[in-house]
Parts: structure tokens; sequence; C-alpha cells
């Protein structure tokens, strides 16, 4: 399945208008959250890794004691794409 190109700086930006709590630009889409304990940040961790399963895109996530960061980029097109932003919205969907 072809997958989606890479997103123009104006278009991420405008996307980003959207997604509050994420930053980034054309390169890569960035959201830090803290959970209120480790368990609970490696509890987000799989379900993030099984919503990104499901859509089969996946995020880069650091994990640092109970402070995820999380980066999202479709390596594929070398930049954002509109898979980028819908995972963007699902991971929000399953945080605090
Ligand atoms: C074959 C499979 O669809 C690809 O390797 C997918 C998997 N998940 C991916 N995730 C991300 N973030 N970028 C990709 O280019 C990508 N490619």
């Amino acid at each position: 399945m072809p997958r989606p190109p890479r997103l123009s700086p104006d278009a991420v930006a405008a996307a980003l208008r959207e997604l509050p709590g994420w930053s980034g630009d054309a390169d890569g889409l960035r959201r830090s959250v803290e959970l209120p304990s480790f368990a609970d940040a490696v509890a987000a961790v799989v379900r993030i890794g099984f919503a990104a399963e499901a859509v089969d895109h996946h995020p880069d996530v650091d994990l640092r004691w109970r402070t995820l960061h999380l980066t999202l980029v479709s390596h594929s097109a070398g930049g954002v794409s509109e898979l980028d932003l819908d995972l963007a919205r699902r991971i929000d969907a399953l945080l605090p």
C-alpha cells in the first residue's frame, strides 16, 4: 500500500494549531507527557504501542522514569505525513 508523502512546513504548522501539546515542524512532531508513576508511563507506552500496531505506524518513544517523550515522523516519507497527524490524535485520546 502506498504511504502518504511528506507534508509542507505550512501544512504541518496548520495541523499543529489543532494539536495542543504537540510541537515540531515538517521533520517531526513532538509531545512530552508526565504520568503519575513509572508503571503508568509503561502502561501508556503499551496502549500507544497497540494503537500504533493497529494503524501500522510507529512512534519513537523515549521513556525517562515517568515522562514519555514521543516523536512522530514517517521514515518512509523523510518527514511528517498525514500518518503522523492521525497517530498524534490517536495518542492524545489515550493519554490523560
Ligand atoms: C512495512 C511497514 O508498513 C513499514 O515499515 C512502516 C511501519 N511503521 C512505520 N512507522 C513510521 N513512523 N514510519 C515508517 O516509515 C513506517 N513504516
